[in-house]
């Protein structure tokens, strides 16, 4: 069999799917889109390397759920391919879009079965409406909608795409190229999802898993003189803040882990490093929304949250529905989902000293039901 690389494009941005999930994060069972086409491409054994490209931001969390051959995409598709095809040393290059998620083995060894037979083998359905363009009824026999995958010879395609002209697939750079095309009858299983609607006609979707994943987190600040004080995003009547790199919001750097934790995105240091001068001073609400924004993204939802703040000094009471109010509006969702807790440690230890503060968080999070679409 001829050594393939099968290329897996992932890096766009799911503008016209309209969604706050992006689609390549959409829940099938607990993976996620992308993972479930890649694995699924894994298991026909049919490829000698998979590459999947990704957002520069998202590349680092994918990199969590599974060891592929992560690339940066671009700002284009042909530009994201472009770097995938840079890593590509193999004779053929299969390129798929990830938002094609219901191509199955059958279907990719039909395409890799044409394999000597031109430069680019492509799939492609016929249409059964009448076609009119303008004012003109044209031959709706000569109308082809091109499908991926296509399989390509990779010194071909890397020529054809040395361009500045943007294709919209692989066949037409190839045969602008000089390169030959062969065309193979596609399946309406290897249709994309653009739109939300696109969803309802693939049949291989399963709804997303049911399950609560619940993360905690836990972070301590000292106190440091002369500093303003932020808790749960709220400013303190207080004549000292917390010694940090950022604003020093322990509490919203608790609620943070355990929001990262349940989504299973590692720690608040792994997003944003505290040697990086970006977050030096930064507003933790900023840092709070940003990772609302991922999760939702990733096609998460959050339940709710429960914030534990101990804490000898400052007295917390006065504070708290501002709090409870001022993460609900960053979380999305109604403030009875988020409580906040408080209490002393007795005078025992360094919060008991006043020394700093202590806050544990814990956050519950269900998957995005995208059947309900
Ligand atoms: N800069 C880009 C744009 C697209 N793609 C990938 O190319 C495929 C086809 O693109 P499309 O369906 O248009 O996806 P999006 O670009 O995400 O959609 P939209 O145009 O609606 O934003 C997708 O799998 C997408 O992830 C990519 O890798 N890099
Ligand atoms: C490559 C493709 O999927 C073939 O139909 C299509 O051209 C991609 O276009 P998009 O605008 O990037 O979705």
């Amino acid at each position: 069999m001829a050594d393939i690389t099968l290329i897996l494009l992932a890096a766009g941005s799911s503008n016209r799917f309209n969604s706050d999930v992006k689609k390549q994060w959409l829940r099938i069972g607990h993976e996620p889109l992308w993972q479930f086409v890649a694995r699924k491409c894994v298991e026909t054994k049919l490829f000698s390397k998979i590459i999947i490209t990704s957002s520069k931001d998202d590349i680092i969390f994918m990199k969590l759920y599974d060891s592929f051959t992560f690339v940066e995409g671009s700002t284009t598709r042909q530009k994201s391919l472009k770097n995938a095809l840079d890593k590509v040393e193999s004779d053929y290059v299969l390129i798929s879009d990830i938002a094609r998620p219901c191509i199955d083995e059958d279907f990719l060894k039909s395409i890799i079965s044409k394999a000597n037979v031109a430069d680019c083998i492509v799939p492609y359905l016929g249409v059964s409406d009448t076609i009119v363009y303008g004012d003109k009824t044209i031959d709706r026999d000569k109308i082809k909608r091109i499908q991926t995958p296509q399989l390509s010879k990779t010194s071909t395609l890397k020529s054809a795409l040395n361009t500045q002209t943007q294709y919209t697939d692989e066949s037409s750079a190839i045969v602008a190229y000089g390169g030959s095309r062969e065309f193979i009858l596609g399946k309406s299983d290897a249709n994309k999802i653009t739109y939300t609607k696109d969803l309802k006609e693939l049949p291989c979707l399963r709804a997303p898993s049911e399950d609560i994943l619940s993360g905690t987190g836990f972070d301590v600040h000292a106190f440091e003189d002369k500093k303003e004080m932020y808790l749960c995003g709220v400013k303190i009547d207080s004549d000292f803040g917390f010694k940090a790199h950022s604003d020093g919001d322990v509490a919203i750097h608790a609620l943070i882990d355990a929001l990262l934790g349940a989504s299973g995105m590692g720690d608040i240091g792994d997003s944003f490093p505290d040697s990086s001068d970006e977050y030096k001073n930064i507003d933790s609400k900023v840092l709070l929304n940003r990772v609302c924004t991922k999760i939702r993204e990733f096609g998460f939802v959050i339940i709710n949250v429960d914030i534990s703040i101990a804490a000898q000094t400052p007295r917390i009471g006065s504070y708290k529905l501002a709090m409870r109010e001022t993460i609900a509006k960053i979380l999305g969702c109604e403030t009875s989902r988020v409580n906040i807790k408080a209490t002393t440690t007795e005078k025992l230890g360094f919060i008991g000293r006043k020394e700093g503060v202590g806050v544990i968080a814990n956050a519950n999070l269900k998957y995005f039901d995208w059947m309900k679409i």
